[in-house]
């Protein structure tokens, strides 16, 4: 996992770079700070009255803390690594959204819609820092190391000691890698998990206020509250315990280094502006150690956030991190419309779809469907009537044999589509915006063009009630439209793709009965092809052909004659 997390960040090098360049700057100017001290401490030993060159070195270590400070705070702090934390986040949801949105219909979406957010937020933030602190920590290991020259140029004996007891450090705080990488990836799940529950609470919260069940769900909120309060506290308590066992070098190392150069000193070989160097190079290699130890405690953080992003894009394991990483540098783009090509028909056989874990859903349907025709599924509740429609369309995952035009589909999500294809499932999506571009969504066309399918949609005399008119707000943070105005928006959104086949589930729930025999009859003048699942009679007497099932099965195919008494305003 952490390969990929490096070839993630090698895939656009330059902010990584541009940082590194500027944390090396900074760090330089501690090197000089070093040298600067030596130098100062060295003079004073020597008792020299001349106040010359400590004035100098004096203004020379202002000059160059407040250029360590500019830098700093003013270019790395303020700008440089937050356009590089949220570039990296943002980049990251846009590929796991991205592809989650590339994906057939029947896989898209295979966690909760809280854990999805959650790992967006959390997984995507994990993998930003990990960025900036990449970038920090090289530099100052680099830096660090330059140090540990300059040292052992005074000292070689008392600077292999402080790096003995920095490599000593590092290999045990290596060894507690594995357990903090995984309690790190339970403490990450505890959250998605409360994030989930939070998502249903949020989203079920009137029916969970209408069923007085508002107890049961704070009770799961709390339950898994607590799993995530534990995991967390076992998750930081290992991580802290990794970052004090870095933090204790400087101490031990300090404390070594007088043990190492007392004798020296006393026979003045080693000056006072030597121990200056060393007590400060000192704190910064132990800094540098302890960031190791963070860092590499971090990129096993990163790399579990990056899998857990990877799994929403592509599915679990490397290869679907491989598939996240490779995004960076080739995201196929989104397939184009397919051509239009008029329906002479269209045909299933042995068409079967279960529920998984269930023997429940549609097997073996037969159906056919010719052009300009209204085909009605219709049977008893939990027939299956739904399951058919989206195993046809590609929605869920199904065997059998689809044919359009005589040509097998191969992949009815993909090809089951506008022009080709339009769907109005039984709850439609609005989004939030105008009731202009919920219809839209993506098509450009002119507001007659709009209000043509709204007309057709039976949404004109609710509409003229409208003030705002298209430019109505609805969607779910916008006016809330009813059940039936939603539906009919969703519609006129399927009408306006002027479909070869239009496919309704249950257009007619929520309406009353003289908007629904004005929408039928609006429908059938239009002698487009329909696919329609209804319970109507009305309806179901003037389709040109009546499918029923019943426990997943065709029991039964009629075509009744079409009535008149349907025909009314076009
Ligand atoms: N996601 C699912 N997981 C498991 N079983 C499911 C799922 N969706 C539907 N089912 C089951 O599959 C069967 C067919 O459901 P389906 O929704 O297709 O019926 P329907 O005829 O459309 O019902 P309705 O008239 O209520 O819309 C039912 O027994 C239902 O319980």
């Amino acid at each position: 996992m952490t390969w990929h997390l490096f070839r993630l960040l090698a895939g656009r090098p330059r902010p990584h770079l541009l940082l590194d360049a500027l944390w090396t700057l900074l760090r330089v100017t501690i090197l000089l700070t070093g040298l600067l001290l030596q130098a100062v401490f060295d003079h004073l030993a020597t008792g020299s009255q001349d106040r010359g060159p400590i004035v100098l070195w004096a203004a020379l270590l202002a000059v160059n803390e407040a250029a360590r400070l500019v830098l700093w705070y003013g270019v790395v702090l303020s700008r440089v690594e937050p356009t590089y934390t949220y570039t990296v986040r943002s980049g990251l949801q846009d590929r796991v959204v991205g592809a989650v949105l590339r994906r057939p219909a029947a896989t898209a979406l295979r966690h909760p819609v809280g854990d999805v957010v959650s790992r967006l937020g959390g997984d995507a933030d994990e993998v930003g820092v990990f960025a900036i602190w990449s970038a920090s920590n090289v530099a100052r290991l680099a830096i660090a190391g330059v140090a540990i020259a300059v040292m052992a140029r005074v000292d070689a004996v008392a600077t292999a000691g402080l790096v003995a007891v920095i490599a000593v450090v590092t290999v045990l705080g290596r060894l507690l890698n594995g357990p903090v990488g995984r309690r790190r990836e339970a403490s990450r799940a505890a959250a998605g998990e409360v994030s989930t529950v939070v998502g249903e609470a949020v989203g079920g919260f009137l029916a969970l206020k209408a069923a007085r069940a508002e107890g049961r769900m704070t009770e799961r909120l709390r339950v898994a509250s607590d799993r995530r309060r534990a995991a967390a506290v076992r998750d930081e308590a290992l991580a802290s315990a990794q970052e004090s066992l870095f933090r204790v070098t400087t101490a031990l190392g300090t404390g070594l280094v007088l043990l190492l150069v007392a004798g020296r000193m006393r026979e003045g070989a080693f000056s006072v502006g030597d121990l200056a160097l060393f007590v400060f190079y000192t704190q910064f290699i132990g800094e540098a150690v302890n960031a190791l130890g963070m860092l590499l405690g971090r990129i096993r953080q990163a790399g579990v956030s990056l899998g857990r992003l990877g799994e929403l894009a592509e599915g679990p394991g490397e290869v679907a991190v491989a598939a996240l990483v490779h995004l960076d540098h080739a995201a196929p783009p989104a397939p184009g419309p397919p051509r239009r090509e008029p329906l002479r028909s269209l045909s299933v056989s042995a068409l079967t779809c279960l529920h998984p874990g269930t023997d429940r859903g549609v097997r073996g349907v037969d159906l056919s469907v010719r052009p300009g025709t209204l085909t009605v599924v219709t049977g008893p509740v939990g027939a299956g009537k739904t399951t058919l429609l989206r195993a046809l369309l590609g929605v869920l995952p199904a065997g059998g044999e689809i044919r359009w035009n005589g040509e097998v589909v191969a992949d009815p999500g993909a090809f089951m589509v506008p022009p080709r294809v339009a769907y109005l499932p039984q709850v439609p999506a609005l989004f939030s915006g105008t009731l202009r571009e919920n219809v839209r969504l993506g098509v450009e066309c002119d507001d007659a063009e709009v209000l043509r399918v709204l007309e057709l949609a039976t949404l004109g005399p609710d509409l003229a009630a409208m003030p705002q008119g298209l430019d109505t707000v609805v969607g779910p943070r916008g006016a809330r439209l009813s059940g039936g105005q939603a539906r009919r928006v969703a519609l006129a959104r399927a009408l306006l793709r002027d479909p070869e086949l239009l496919v309704l589930d249950d257009v007619s729930n929520a309406l009353d009965l003289d908007t629904e025999r004005a929408l039928w009859a609006n429908l059938l003048a239009t002698a487009r092809t329909v696919l329609a699942v209804t319970h109507r009679a009305e309806v179901i007497a003037a389709a040109d052909r009546v499918v029923r099932l019943e426990a997943g099965r065709v029991h039964g195919v009629v075509a009744p004659r079409r009535p008149n008494e349907l025909s009314g305003p076009a």
